[in-house]
């Protein structure tokens, strides 16, 4: 990415290593396509093995250059202006998100851009505020001792990032690393490059010290993702994706017993209880079915419906299904694309299977009939499922896209048994208007976050992750520093 335009979208998309644009060394590039139209709209530069050195190189020597001597006054300043600047630029960021992803503008503009700005503005209230911790310790001779804790940076930090929220979720990961006083080099998805492209002008921009926030592009196997996580020099590494390339990245991580914090997969449940307000249940569902296209990592693949409720309930989300618009983008209802010609394989593979398993189909199901320029677009339908079992594939694998398999259930044992029938363990939402019930089957859940009649409701000092193959560690709020700091315990004998 050049750092003169203000149009990211026809750019060429470039690595940042140590403060500057790079072609990458091998001469390598591949398209930026435009899920929404199918269309190639860049072209982004690969960074080769030795890019990916380099980057690593400069993020090591700028932990002992100027910034890592800043104060943490110094530092959270700076932190705070990359939050103003991503402000500034917010148009900036919102073209380069809609070119890349194809969502919604009022999605990213309400979720993706104003969260990118908000993980730098929070984390360096975090560090500031961080308290640290101290103990009086008795002597076996009689005395005293005084013991007490210094965190400090981990090093140099891997982010290795997905396509579904770029800038959120790259920089969820950046703003709490860089408040720490860590290094990073970022590898976003090569989906989706533009936004970490463009923070390094932001960078830039506010003075950060050269080769704090590098960007090397490209893809995950044989390419920057590995080049990235098997380089010796990275100290920690983070990652959201997908459970088996968590798996990949930890047997790298391995060599050198590196640290790991990972957001993974997910198959998350939603319990409808027969006194939920059915109007709050539909917004909610339907919003953490369809939000995104589907491509959220808490989404709602499986929902468990009180039978009482459950045919008025699936009529209901029905309807609120069919308002959504694939492809007729500039409409409120607009529904994006999926990610990729081959994300969709996936997704209507998925589709082909439920009805093989015996799903009925209660609305979507297919590709919808699209003209003009969105022809060419990723679009899928949305879809509800019922009649699944509660083996049947849909109901066990992460599908990444619009839809979900709806289930009458008849006590809350049962219900709690299925939902927790899973390999998962990211999140899960509750309807009751019962609230010791709430409470009481929300504690049950075996996820890393339960939401009681609401989803997606984020507050950033919350700890947030997931168990089992949905994740490794927790981050958010004060969380992020057992990830991103390296404790010194201090023991002095008084
Ligand atoms: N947040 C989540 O839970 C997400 C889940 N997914 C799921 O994952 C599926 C595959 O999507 P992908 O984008 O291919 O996800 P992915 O997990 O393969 O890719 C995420 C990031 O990891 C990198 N990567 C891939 N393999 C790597 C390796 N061996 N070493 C280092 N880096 C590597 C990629 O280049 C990308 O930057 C989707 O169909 C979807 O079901 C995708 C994105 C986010
Ligand atoms: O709010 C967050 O921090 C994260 C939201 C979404 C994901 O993690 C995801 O879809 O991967």
């Amino acid at each position: 990415m050049t750092s003169t335009s203000s149009s990211p979208v026809t750019e060429t998309i470039l690595n940042f290593i140590d403060g500057s644009y790079r072609k990458g060394s091998e001469g390598k590039s591949f398209p930026n396509v435009n899920p929404a139209t199918g269309t190639a709209i860049g072209v982004v530069h690969e960074a080769s093995q030795a890019d990916v050195a380099d980057a690593v190189a400069a993020a090591k020597a700028a932990l002992t250059g100027p910034w890592g001597k800043m104060t943490t006054a110094e530092r959270v300043k700076l932190i705070a202006a990359v939050a103003t600047e991503i402000e500034r630029r917010a148009d900036d960021f919102l073209a380069a998100e809609v070119a890349d992803t194809g969502k919604p503008r009022h999605v990213a503009s309400h979720i993706d851009i104003p969260r990118g700005a908000a993980n730098f503005r929070m984390f360096a209230d975090v560090v500031s505020t961080m308290p640290g911790e101290s103990f009086n310790t008795s002597t076996p001779d009689g005395g005293q001792a005084l013991n007490y804790t210094v965190r400090k940076p981990k090093g140099v930090v891997a982010v290795v990032c997905p396509w579904n929220f770029p800038l959120l979720l790259m920089t969820w990961k950046v703003g709490p690393a860089l408040a720490c006083g860590n290094t990073v080099v970022v590898k976003p998805s090569e989906e989706t490059p533009r936004t970490a492209a463009l923070l390094g002008e932001v960078m830039n921009a506010v003075g950060m010290p050269k080769g704090v926030y590098n960007v090397v592009h490209g893809f995950g196997p044989g390419s920057a993702g590995e080049f990235l996580t098997s380089n010796p020099d990275v100290d920690a590494i983070t990652f959201t994706g997908e459970t088996g390339t968590g798996q990949a990245i930890m047997q790298k991580a391995a060599i050198g017993v590196r640290d790991i914090s990972f957001e993974l997969g997910g198959k998350n449940p939603a319990i409808v209880f027969a006194d939920a307000d059915l109007d709050k249940a539909v917004e909610g569902l339907s919003r953490s079915v369809f939000l995104n296209t589907g491509q959220v990592c808490l989404g709602t693949e499986r929902v468990y419906v009180e039978r009482p409720i459950f045919d008025a309930f699936v009529a209901r989300m029905a309807a609120a299904a069919q308002g959504f618009k694939p492809g007729v983008t500039g409409d409120r209802a607009y529904l994006g694309p999926l990610i990729s010609a081959e994300h969709r394989e996936k997704v209507l593979g998925y589709y082909r299977r439920a009805v093989e398993d015996g799903a009925t189909v209660v609305t979507g199901g297919g590709v919808p009939e699209i003209s003009g320029a969105e022809a060419g677009g990723f679009f899928v339908e949305p879809t509800l499922w019922i009649d699944v079992a509660h083996g049947d594939t849909v109901m066990r694998e992460e599908i990444f896209g619009p839809c979900c398999g709806i289930v009458p259930f008849d006590s809350e044992d049962e219900v709690i048994a299925l939902a927790n029938d899973t390999v998962y363990g990211l999140c899960a939402s509750i309807w009751t208007e019962n609230m010791s019930r709430g409470h009481r089957v929300a504690a049950a859940m075996d996820v890393g976050v339960c939401w009681v009649n609401s989803w997606f409701l984020r507050d950033l000092r919350t700890a947030f992750g997931g168990s089992g193959h949905s994740g490794i560690g927790r981050e958010g709020g004060v969380h992020s520093l057992e990830f991103y700091t390296e404790i010194t315990n201090i023991c002095v004998k008084l």
